[in-house]
């Protein structure tokens, strides 16, 4: 999971350190951590330079501007709330959290964990914790708390009051990393709709926070409840925000068509598909890559891919098949992401085999792979045949690897890295296959090459004898082959 695995370890022994000697960390399980951030300013810049202005009207770009400039993350202290589950738990996840603080381009300078039954309704922390979080905000110099959950848009604009710098949700974060990240145009598209669903319920809370903050001038000298400028904007931004979501719907619409276009072609040829799913930085690109040199985007970074990339591959006996590389997944994956990449996550419901990469370095890989399973069965893709690849066996813990190949059925360990266990993988994959069932025997004349190397590619080639007439196959085919070959079947 980690974007800096060595950096996060240290952190989560000082966690642990602290948990022990620290007399910050209280009776209420509320603990303090210095992070030692080390942002990459170069990489920021790079990925700020990056960022996508969304073509909305001038109005419009009023909000989203402000919303985005809000995102715009520079030292931030995380913060978490957890109830139920261990101690180990929620340090995971605010670990988690740190990695996509920095993925998305911020220094992560503390981060706090608060232990209540349920969060509170209105300032998301109890209020006595919000204030010691403030007075983490000082002294470290921050300028954004990030909450380990959703919020709200009152618990936001309740805490906002109290740590009196911008407070932004785990949502908001996901949602701003893969904006960073889209590059194709569908991705783009995905994203910003996604964005949009989660700015729309918030749009009223926006408003008035900015007329507190503005002094509360913007509402003032006005009775309550009066509908004053401020509102006139939020309704008329409101209505061009639908109009977009409307826009970019229609637009996805178009795109998934033309998708399923080529995936239809790709199965009306029958070839087979294999997709690479799993949690966002377990190793997916990597190994796609090793597996067909896709030279696919590799980065330690969280959500480094977005876009799927598909690739032709063969297995050892010529038979042909694709490989898809996929979106990573995270837990808790905000469900307007979800539901945006819906049609490409799909694409895996699809497939004929799937396999789910796990980092095996991960402290808690089980975790992962039961949040990328929930995924998979929201898109409809329990049913594909699934292997479980534990990825980064370099790495991993050898008591780890044993504990997952026990503990699934189908299960294989791999290092994209070193290249162990690709062997087994392909041979995996090539036994896995769907093969073609119908046996066939036909005469190809000399000029129909074509067709042989289609019997090469799709079918399996059984044997071949050149005769005067021409080459003489038997084969076991598809029924689109079949229906090919039909004037030259003996
Ligand atoms: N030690 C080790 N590191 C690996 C291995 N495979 C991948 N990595 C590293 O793990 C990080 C993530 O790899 P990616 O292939 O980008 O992972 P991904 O699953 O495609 O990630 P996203 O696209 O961001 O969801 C990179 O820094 C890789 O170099 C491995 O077998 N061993
Ligand atoms: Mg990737």
């Amino acid at each position: 999971m980690a974007a800096r695995p060595d950096l996060l370890d240290g952190r989560a022994a000082a966690l642990a350190a602290e948990a022990d000697h620290d007399p910050r960390y209280d009776s209420d399980g509320f603990l303090i951590e210095d992070s030692g951030a080390d942002g990459d300013q170069f990489d920021r810049q790079e990925r700020a330079a990056l960022r996508r202005v969304a073509g909305l009207s001038t109005e419009l770009q009023d909000v989203t501007e402000v919303e985005y400039r809000q995102l715009r993350l520079e030292r931030v202290v995380l913060a978490g709330v957890w109830g139920d589950g261990t101690a180990l738990d929620a340090e995971n996840s605010l670990r988690e959290l740190s990695a996509l603080a920095e993925t998305a381009g911020s220094t992560v300078l503390a981060g706090v964990l608060q232990r209540r039954q349920k969060p509170d309704p209105g300032t998301w922390m109890g209020s006595g914790k919000a204030q010691e979080l403030r007075d983490i905000v000082i002294a470290e110099g921050a300028d954004t708390v990030v909450a380990d959950a959703e919020l709200t848009p009152s618990q936001r604009r309740g805490l906002e009051d109290v740590v009196k710098v911008k407070v932004i949700d785990r949502t908001a974060l996901i949602l701003d990393i893969f904006a960073q990240h889209a590059k194709s145009k569908e991705g783009k598209a995905q994203v910003e709709l996604a964005q949009l669903q989660y700015l729309l319920p918030r749009l009223r809370g926006w408003g008035e926070s900015m007329s507190r903050q503005a002094g509360g001038q913007a509402a003032g000298g006005q009775g309550m409840g009066s509908r004053g400028p401020g509102e006139t904007k939020i309704e008329l931004d409101r209505r061009r925000i639908n109009t977009r979501i409307s826009k970019l719907k229609h637009e996805l619409t178009g795109m998934k068509t033309m998708r399923d276009t080529k995936r239809h072609s790709r199965r009306a040829n029958s070839v087979p598909s294999v997709a690479i799913a799993g949690y966002t930085n377990a190793g997916k690109s990597s190994i796609l890559n090793r597996l067909t040199g896709a030279g696919v985007l590799v980065q330690n970074q969280l959500f480094a891919t977005l876009d799927p990339t598909v690739r032709r591959a063969e297995t050892a006996d010529g038979r042909h098949y694709t490989l898809a590389d996929t979106v990573g997944f995270v837990r808790e994956l905000p469900h307007q992401l979800v539901e945006a990449f819906r049609s490409t996550l799909e694409e895996v419901a699809d497939s004929d085999l799937l396999l789910h990469v796990v980092d095996g370095s991960h402290p808690d890989p089980e975790s992962q792979i039961s949040a990328v399973r929930e995924v998979l069965a929201d898109v409809g893709a329990h049913d594909v045949k699934e292997v479980i690849v534990v990825n980064k066996a370099d790495v991993a813990d050898p008591e780890v690897l044993d504990r997952l190949l026990r503990g699934e059925k189908h299960a294989i360990a791999v290092s994209a890295r070193t290249g162990s266990g690709f062997a087994e993988l392909l041979e995996l994959i090539a036994a896995e296959l769907p093969r073609p069932q119908i046996r066939i025997e036909v005469l190809l004349p000399y000029d129909r090459g074509d067709l042989l190397s289609s019997l090469h590619e799709e079918g399996e080639v059984l044997d071949t004898e050149h005769t005067a007439e021409g080459t003489h196959v038997h084969a076991k085919v598809t029924p689109t082959l079949q229906a090919e070959l039909a004037a030259y079947v003996l």
